[in-house]
């Protein structure tokens, strides 16, 4: 779990760096609403999160849960954070 994170963080990290025309994580740093594109993605992702636990829908929480996850990793690299500030904060939990 932890190699997956890291590596994708690594992509965002990159796409954010490069802003190839095609990456769907570049519109995000480029989107005129600015953060918030992002803010609103994690929003609607977390209320279809809620819904798709709601209905025991094993497939689908794992689909939203990874959107989020993915979303939130966007949200770190915009904010100039680490994946290593979200890991220290779990670790400091254990
Ligand atoms: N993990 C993801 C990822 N998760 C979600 N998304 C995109 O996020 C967008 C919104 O997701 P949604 O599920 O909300 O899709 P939607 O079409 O709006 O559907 P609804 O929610 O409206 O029903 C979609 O365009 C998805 O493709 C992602 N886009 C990219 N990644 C990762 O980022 C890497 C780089 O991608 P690019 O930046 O596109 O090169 C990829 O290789 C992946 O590993």
């Amino acid at each position: 779990m932890q190699d997956i994170l890291e590596e994708l963080f690594d992509v965002i990290e990159d796409r954010k760096e490069t802003l190839p025309e095609d990456s769907y994580t570049a519109s995000l740093f480029t989107h005129e609403k600015g953060e918030n594109a992002v803010l609103e993605k994690l929003g609607e992702e977390s209320t279809e999160l809620v819904l798709a636990a709601k209905d025991d829908d094993h497939d689908e929480i794992a689909y939203e849960s990874a959107d989020i996850v993915y979303h939130l990793l966007v949200l770190l690299s915009m904010k100039g954070m680490d994946i290593e500030d979200l890991e220290a904060e779990l670790e400091a939990r254990r």
